[in-house]
């Protein structure tokens, strides 16, 4: 019986692991043919300046469980932020709204559609792009009724190279933002708390 247990376990859990991997793999797919259709419209000529950017990934799984105490005023779900990666991909499982983003200075509901993924522009394309994309500031509401889930596919460079904007995309103009390597910015990401565009504010130049 126990053997018959676990192995039904195992099944699953591969099940699971596969359909994780497979997902995986397709979303990062995805952002890279984003990325390229962005080098494409900003005139960037080596293309992989930009699909770079989604070199590598990180999946996220948030599960907000029913709260009678949500009030915007008192409990969030996720406290407001914009990612500090590339470009994130999300997926709203349920079809329970929550996610809010910041539009004039108003947070705005992005009704979950089925099979629809939530593209957000990160920090490191608005600073490559030197501010032509602005990442979007975001975040989760809970309900009082009914749970939520959402799982975010974060993109971003591999380690060794830099974050700074493009010469071809600054041209004439100033550089608006800080040229930094990607481990020193993964150390300042990982550093801070979720707050606002505070990692954007730090890569600003004056
Ligand atoms: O749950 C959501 O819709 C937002 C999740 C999110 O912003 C994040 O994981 O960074
Ligand atoms: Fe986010």
């Amino acid at each position: 019986m126990a053997r018959r247990l676990s192995s039904r376990r195992s099944r699953h859990s591969t099940g699971f692991v596969n359909c994780l991997a497979n997902y995986s793999v397709e979303v990062q797919r995805v952002a890279g043919e984003l990325l390229r259709a962005m080098a494409e419209n900003l005139g960037v000529r080596d293309h992989s300046d930009m699909t770079r950017l989604a070199a590598s990934q990180a999946v996220r799984m948030n599960y907000y469980p029913p709260c009678p105490e949500a009030h915007v005023d008192r409990v969030l779900g996720l406290s407001p932020h914009s990612d500090a990666v590339a470009l994130t991909l999300l997926l709203q499982v349920c079809p329970v709204p929550g996610l809010q983003i910041n539009r004039n200075a108003g947070w705005v509901p992005v009704m979950p559609l089925p099979s629809a993924l939530v593209v957000n522009v990160g920090d490191v394309v608005e600073v490559l792009t030197n501010g032509k994309y602005k990442s979007v500031e975001h975040r989760a509401v809970d309900n009082a009724r009914e749970h939520r889930m959402s799982i975010t596919a974060f993109h971003s460079a591999k380690f060794g190279g830099t974050y700074g904007p493009l010469e071809e995309v600054v041209g004439d103009e100033e550089a608006r933002y800080r040229t930094i390597n990607v481990n020193e910015y993964t150390k300042l990401m990982l550093s801070g708390k979720l707050d606002g565009k505070n990692i954007i504010d730090a890569m600003k130049i004056n």
